[in-house]
């Protein structure tokens, strides 16, 4: 007669861990049990023979079993009600997770074939279903109990996790399954890793400071900028503020020297960039710095204009500055200035130049008619013209009053009117042949010749 083992029904849910332990002791209860078992059953069925003789027949084989569950109910302690109410939702819990299609481990498939050899006889439908009970409450007592944890979803993790707090076979984090599972499902292994991951990141060491990327306005951000910028920066920040007042005080002194040249004798322009050879270049400075902001510079437009014309042409350049002229051209050219930036340069007052009379073909004046003594540099420019020579005239638009009156003028120290060009927006430009001599006296007055200074505004 088969033997269903008792204490896996009178277990309670957590105790059924231990199955191993408790079997031989149990199963030499139940040996006795069993004899006085079939005693009873034998009185009972005296006395049912007895008194209902009219009770319904049976399905064969099934007797039996019923009386070991009417026996087994009067002998099962209130704890083993209790138990077996647990067991039940144990066995629904189980059913759910069977559900979800649990694979069968070794422990099991062993249970089952071992279930298998003790059946002496066919079992009938109730010994089927007891079987079916057996097999979940041996699932319910997993070999492994990491297993277990991992074959779960997160709410049967989590009423193991209430239902076993007192076990001491609960599988710690840190304990390593004695028994690897063989078949798990996909998402059973990614909790499994996922765990691990979980673990590895609880202990894994605090990484460097400096290999976190610090927000710019954190306190690493504070703690990296190193004091010793701060001097660094203040002295680039004075730096710059002292070559900022240096470039306004040139500014200042070029407006000056620039100033001087227009409102005085040429004698002493020529006085003041002797004293002070150093102003003479503060003063070219602040002059290219000008130019070059004008869309055409005058000098180019005459270096154009005279390489339409033979390159045999002797040039004198009146107030050369830094010999553009000269270097745009391939005609020979006598270079004056009142100091030299270039050693081709003749320094000396252009009113009295170191050439003969009629020497040259061409003289030009490129914004150099400055001082106050215009006529001296017209007459000296005339006396140096070959007869039929060509006067080049270029000057800043804006100090013209009266254009036809300074034409005037000039007309009368010798020269002839060829070309005007009032059609850039910066500067006027005028060609003059020489004529002849100046027909005016010395004492004539040319106001005509009086231009207006060309001032920088201060920026
Ligand atoms: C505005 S810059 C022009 C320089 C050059 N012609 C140019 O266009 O690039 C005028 C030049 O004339 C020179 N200059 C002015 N008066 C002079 C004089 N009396 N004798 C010689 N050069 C003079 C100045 O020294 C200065 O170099």
């Amino acid at each position: 007669m088969f033997e269903e083992p008792e204490w896996a029904e009178e277990a309670p849910a957590v105790t059924d861990l231990r199955p191993v332990v408790s079997r031989p002791r149990l199963t030499a209860a139940s040996q006795i049990k069993g004899s006085k078992r079939r005693k009873l059953l034998a009185t009972l069925q005296a006395l049912e023979a007895a008194s209902l003789p009219q009770q319904p027949p049976s399905l064969p084989g099934s007797d039996s079993e019923e009386e070991e569950v009417v026996e087994r109910k009067k002998k099962r302690p209130k704890k083993a009600l209790f138990a077996s109410a647990s067991t039940e939702v144990e066995e629904k819990r189980k059913t759910k997770r069977q559900k979800q299609g649990p694979p069968i481990s070794d422990s099991e498939e062993e249970e089952v074939e071992r279930k298998k050899c003790h059946r002496g006889a066919p079992l009938g439908n109730d010994s089927v279903e007891e079987e079916k009970r057996k097999r979940k409450r041996w699932k319910q007592a997993p070999s492994n109990p990491a297993q277990h944890l991992d074959s779960v979803d997160q709410t049967g993790l989590k009423a193991w996790n209430s239902s076993a707090t007192s076990d001491s076979t609960k599988p710690s984090p840190e304990t390593p399954s004695p028994q690897p599972p063989r078949t798990l499902s996909r998402k059973q292994w990614r909790n499994r890793q996922k765990n691990k991951r979980r673990q590895k990141n609880k202990f894994r060491p605090p990484q460097p400071p400096e290999q976190s990327p610090a927000p710019a306005t954190g306190p690493t951000a504070q703690t990296e900028v190193p004091p010793v910028l701060s001097p660094n920066s203040h002295g680039a920040r004075a730096e710059a503020l002292r070559a900022r007042m240096a470039q306004r005080l040139d500014s200042a002194r070029f407006r000056y020297l620039n100033e001087q040249l227009y409102s005085g004798p040429s004698s002493a322009a020529q006085r003041l960039f002797q004293e002070d050879p150093e102003a003479f270049l503060l003063y070219h400075r602040g002059f290219q710095s000008q130019v070059k902001k004008w869309p055409l510079q005058p000098v180019d437009r005459i270096a154009r204009d005279l390489r339409q014309r033979p390159a045999s042409l002797v040039v004198a350049d009146f107030g050369c500055g830094d010999c553009r002229l000269a270097s745009s051209i391939r005609n020979p050219v006598h270079c004056f200035d009142l100091a030299s930036l270039d050693p081709r340069v003749t320094v000396c007052d252009m009113a009295q130049v170191p050439l003969e009379d009629e020497s040259v073909d061409v003289a030009v004046f490129c914004l150099s008619l400055m001082g106050t003594n215009i006529r001296d540099f017209l007459e000296e420019a005339n006396r140096v013209l070959k007869p039929g020579g060509l006067l080049k005239v270029a000057e800043v638009s804006s100090r013209f009053e009266d254009v036809r009156n300074f034409l005037g003028a000039v007309t009368k120290l010798g020269f002839k009117v060829i070309s005007k060009d009032l059609t850039n927006s910066h500067f006027f430009l005028f060609d003059f042949q020489k004529t002849g001599a100046p027909r005016v006296g010395p004492k004539a007055q040319l106001s005509g010749l009086k231009l207006q200074p060309c001032l920088y505004k201060r920026r």
